[in-house]
């Protein structure tokens, strides 16, 4: 019999409590190498806070965490990053006053000694979006200036050419027009394609990404409570566990 390989990423009996509020009961959950897996759950169920936990923002309270087989203490966000990592939230973590080429190298700025190589990360910016399919006129441009699914885009872009092997994606859809998600979810079948970055996608429209996803998970009340092949599930079976899900909780006790 051979080894099951290691999993990109392992969570194990996760925790997590705000005060009095349990955000996170006991969240198992396996992310397969090269795999996107898509995290569904209705409003508060812990998605965001299972990422928070997962990109080093948060601590669990208990349980453990383990990256290509090593149990680790996310101890920040750059540690997270260090492992590989990376994380495009809802709100983005683009610099709005910045240009689209040095929101792309930000925080790995190339330099000539102490100055800036603009010419150089200006060069390289364009020539990776464009191969990404990312069409951005001019990277020159202040990031204020883009739509929000070009912001999206480019965040996605920059984790994408971080080197980042585990890639976290808190809502990419949100906000965004039906040409610019169509762009963002080609992105990520072009990730899936490569085989070396695996993805976890929350969404809340689950409709939208399901297309993209090899797995989906489902959270309900801080646990995972299912886990299925997405080719053996259909967008209606999904549509009435979550639903089922909401009528428990309105049903008074
Ligand atoms: N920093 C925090 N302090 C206190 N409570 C929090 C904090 N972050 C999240 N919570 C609470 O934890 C629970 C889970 O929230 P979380 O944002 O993880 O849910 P979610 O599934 O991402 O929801 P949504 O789809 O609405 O974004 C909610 O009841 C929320 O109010």
């Amino acid at each position: 019999m051979t080894a099951e390989p290691a999993a990109a990423l392992r969570v194990e009996h996760v925790a997590k409590r705000f005060g009095a509020l349990t955000a996170l009961r006991d969240v198992n959950l396996r992310l397969n190498k090269g795999e996107v897996l898509g995290l569904i759950g209705d409003n508060g169920a812990g998605k965001s806070t299972l990422i928070k936990i997962l990109c080093g923002f948060h601590r669990p309270d208990s349980g453990r965490i383990s990256v290509n087989g090593q149990q680790v203490v996310l101890r920040s966000v750059d540690h997270a990053r260090s492992l590989g990592i990376d994380t495009v939230y809802q709100g983005l973590a683009l610099v709005n006053e910045l240009t689209v080429y040095h929101n792309m190298f930000l925080n790995r700025e190339l330099r000539i000694g102490p100055l800036l190589n603009n010419r150089a990360m200006r060069r390289l910016a364009q020539q990776h979006l464009a191969d990404m399919g990312v069409g951005i006129a001019d990277v020159g441009a202040q990031v204020a200036k883009l739509s929000g699914g070009q912001r999206q885009a480019v965040a996605v872009a920059r984790a994408v050419y971080s080197d980042a092997r585990i890639l976290l994606l808190d809502e990419p859809l949100a906000a965004m027009g039906a040409k610019e998600g169509a762009l963002i979810l080609d992105l990520i079948r072009d990730l899936r394609d490569r085989g070396d970055v695996s993805v976890i996608i929350i969404a809340h429209n689950y409709a939208q990404v399901l297309d993209v996803c090899d797995r989906v998970n489902l959270l309900q009340h801080g646990t995972i409570t299912f886990d299925r092949p997405t080719a053996e599930v259909s967008l209606e079976e999904l549509t009435e566990l979550v639903v089922a899900e909401y009528r428990n909780r309105r049903r008074p006790a």
